[in-house]
């Protein structure tokens, strides 16, 4: 059997301060959670005991639909961006040009030409279907890892990466969400993919030759069962990503060797598609987040999704706190993920003399639909600052609301 290669892997570098970092280090110097917009002034510590918690969360609440009473009075022309209201008072005429927004600045650079994007993988790879969706006519950049797809950004080689985070059968793809926080890039935007995979193999091939089938590993996985059902109980092995795999069987002619990747992939390497549609469930969907050197202006138009990082030190209930501030402004959330704390993956817990505990310590991640330019994102994250021992938004981007579709031509 021909081996499969490692790749490389580059250092991790260059770190940007993030635009909406909030940071326990400046605890005593909290930021202000936007009080003079909202009406509501960022709530003090909170007591220990139940009574004190849960009257807290009362006021809270009771705070925030007065606030959005409020919000709903002053509307009219003034516009709440990021917490500072901005005001239309030039009258429009159509013959004087238009002022350039803040809106107009964010966007990608062009470079005047096609805007770059960085993906893990091969042409043919689902990262490179993501990238096309995300930014119709980009420059697709093909890159080795995703740890090189971040650089590439940071560096300016690239405008924005594409990166998977979650799919429907796999569920996470952990390594992205650790290098979210190694990294200071901005999510600005999520797009979700059909992935319909198919057992490509060397024309001529049949099913029964075959002694290894080999894919990237959340490929692997979304296709265990019916590869078993296939009769396919050979050997399994991980590649870098699925059109990789597809290039490997097609460069070094392998006829015992088959690979699940796109239909795109048994075109792009003159493969011939074994069997199609080998996911375990047709509605096999992988959510992508685009990465960008700068963070989009938060926006209130139309509906906007925010990531958040956090870590706490200690207290009782703290994950329990931290949600509240969710529920009680009816933001839903829409994920929450828990990844060890690399600094600090332990914490000695003294129990009265008696002994010591250990607790492990945990980064925990967490999606909720709204944006940061709503006041009542603002006050949630200013009271999670409370609770917590960091906390950084990862970004607030527009939600992916294209209607879903299994078809592979999606
Ligand atoms: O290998 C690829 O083609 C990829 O784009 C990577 C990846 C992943 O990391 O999950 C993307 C989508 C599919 O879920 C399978 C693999």
């Amino acid at each position: 059997m021909t081996p499969i290669p490692t790749h490389r892997v580059s250092p991790s570098r260059l770190f940007i301060q993030c635009a909406y970092r909030f940071d326990s280090a400046n605890a005593t110097n909290p930021p202000a959670a936007s009080p003079t917009s909202a009406g509501f002034n960022f709530c003090g510590g909170v007591g220990s005991t139940r009574a004190d918690w849960q009257s807290t969360c009362a006021i809270l609440a009771s705070k925030v639909v007065s606030q959005q009473q409020d919000t709903k009075k002053d509307s009219g022309n003034v516009a709440a961006v990021n917490g500072h209201k901005t005001l239309d008072l030039v009258p429009v005429n159509s013959n004087l040009p238009k002022a350039l927004t803040i809106t107009d600045l964010s966007p990608a650079p062009m470079h005047g030409a096609k805007l770059r994007v960085a993906y893990q993988g091969v042409p043919g790879a689902y990262s490179e279907a993501a990238a096309g969706k995300a930014y119709p006519n980009c420059e697709a950049i093909p890159c080795d890892q995703f740890e090189v797809a971040f650089q590439a950004v940071e560096l300016w080689i690239a405008d924005r990466a594409v990166l998977p985070v979650e799919n429907s059968l796999g569920g996470s793809i952990h390594r992205n969400y650790d290098l979210l926080l190694r990294h200071r890039l901005h999510i600005v935007g999520e797009v979700q993919l059909a992935v319909h995979h198919c057992l490509l193999a060397l024309p001529g091939v049949r099913k029964e030759y075959l002694t290894r089938v080999i894919s990237h590993p959340q490929a692997l996985s979304q296709c265990e069962l019916t590869l078993t059902k296939l009769g396919l109980n050979v050997a399994r092995e991980a590649v870098d990503d699925t059109a990789g795999a597809a290039e490997f069987v097609a460069a070094n002619n392998l006829r015992d060797t088959a690979a699940i990747a796109s239909a795109r992939a048994a075109d792009l390497y003159g493969l011939q598609i074994l069997a199609d549609g080998i996911q375990d469930d047709s509605s096999n969907v992988t959510r992508f987040v685009m990465l960008a050197r700068e963070p989009i202006i938060p926006r209130t138009d139309r509906p906007f999704k925010t990531s958040i990082v956090f870590a706490h030190d200690k207290g009782m209930s703290v994950l329990f706190k931290v949600l509240s501030a969710f529920a009680f402004r009816n933001i839903s959330l829409t994920k929450i993920e828990s990844r060890p704390h690399r600094n600090r993956p332990i914490r000695l817990v003294d129990d009265a003399n008696v002994g010591t505990a250990k607790h492990f310590e945990y980064m925990f991640y967490v999606d909720f639909e709204a944006s940061m330019a709503e006041a009542r994102a603002q006050n949630a994250l200013a009271e999670v600052q409370e609770f917590t021992s960091f906390l950084r938004v990862l970004g607030s981007y527009p939600m992916d609301m294209t209607p879903w579709c299994a078809s592979r031509d999606d």
